[in-house]
């Protein structure tokens, strides 16, 4: 069996412009540390809609297609080389957000039946070995149905993954704490003058928003804040970024929100094992042993 690297990060996304919004800089710089980061995204979200006017021509499997160039490109630019569609490219389609005709046809996320493509996710994780998962909320953060879904396929992995050889020690829910999420839209608001946005989001619309208490570990990326702008950049059909310094962006809706370079998770398995003194962990393996490579 081939030798694996001590640190492994495992982390479930939807589409193709998740895992650069919700976690670029913490995989940027566990790659940047030497850990084998590993993405599964579980569609190549091909109902989304464009945002340049040049590209409005990509419709369905074209936009499905050029996507997957958009996240190679953003991989790219975060040091991450193990990226992967589950079940291999094309097995799942975007489900379109909740409530449209799209999520009924048979070929999309939505109509997938969990333990089937979480078998598909066990392959991996026999193969990776990770010690750290990273997905959804129950909620996949937002209420998109491929979100929720990749949470309910990540988490019947780890349990299949239980079973079949490989117990995952830690498990995380991508977070934003409250306190954190109004502060940055306070600043938002005094910033949007200055920006290319029209209008500012609201809390309610970042993914993930719970109570400070509820926060576990809080992963500073300062350091590779130009690498998370850069690979969200690099989603340019999704993603529209305001200049290198501002800390903001926008999605095809338009609406401005922060973009954090701290990035905040809940621990749900595992054992918390912050610095002494402190309240919450500030590396995903803290507590992890080591060496459990094959
Ligand atoms: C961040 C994310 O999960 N994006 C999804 C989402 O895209 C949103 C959707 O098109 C919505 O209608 C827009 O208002 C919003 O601005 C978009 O971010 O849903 C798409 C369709 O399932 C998906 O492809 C995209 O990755
Ligand atoms: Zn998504």
């Amino acid at each position: 069996m081939t030798e694996l690297p001590d640190r492994r990060l495992l982390l479930v996304h939807a589409h193709p412009d998740d895992e650069s919004i919700n976690n670029g800089a913490t995989m940027a710089r566990y790659a940047a540390e030497g850990a084998r980061v590993t993405l599964v995204t579980c569609t190549l979200g091909e109902h989304g809609e464009v945002i340049p006017a040049g590209l409005r021509h990509l419709t369905g499997t074209a936009l499905g297609e050029h996507r997957l160039g958009e996240l190679t490109a953003a991989m790219r630019e975060l040091g991450v080389e193990d990226f992967r569609l589950l079940g291999g490219k094309g097995r799942y389609e975007d489900s379109g957000m909740m409530g449209i005709a799209d999520n009924d046809d048979p070929a999309c996320l939505w109509q997938a039946d969990v333990d089937e493509a979480a078998r598909e996710l066990v392959e991996v994780i026999l193969e990776v070995r990770p010690q750290v998962l990273v997905t959804y909320d129950p909620d996949g953060g937002y209420g998109h149905p491929d979100h929720i879904q990749a949470h309910r396929i990540a988490m019947r992995a780890a349990e299949l993954a239980d079973d079949a050889g490989w117990r995952i020690p830690k498990i995380y829910w991508n977070r934003v704490p409250r306190t954190v999420a109004d502060e940055a839209f306070a600043r938002l608001q005094a910033d949007l003058p200055g920006l290319p946005f029209g209008k500012a989001a609201v809390v309610a619309d970042v993914p993930g928003v719970v109570a400070d208490e509820r926060i576990t570990t809080v992963i500073d990326g300062a350091a590779h804040a130009t690498a998370k702008a850069a690979a969200m950049r690099a989603h340019a059909t999704q993603i529209e970024v305001a200049e290198p310094t501002a800390p903001y962006f926008a999605l095809s809706n338009e609406l401005a929100q922060p973009l954090f370079t701290t990035e905040y998770y809940e621990l749900v398995r595992g054992e918390r094992a912050a610095e002494p003194g402190a309240a919450k962990e500030t590396d995903l393996f803290a507590g992890v042993t080591l060496g459990e490579a094959s």
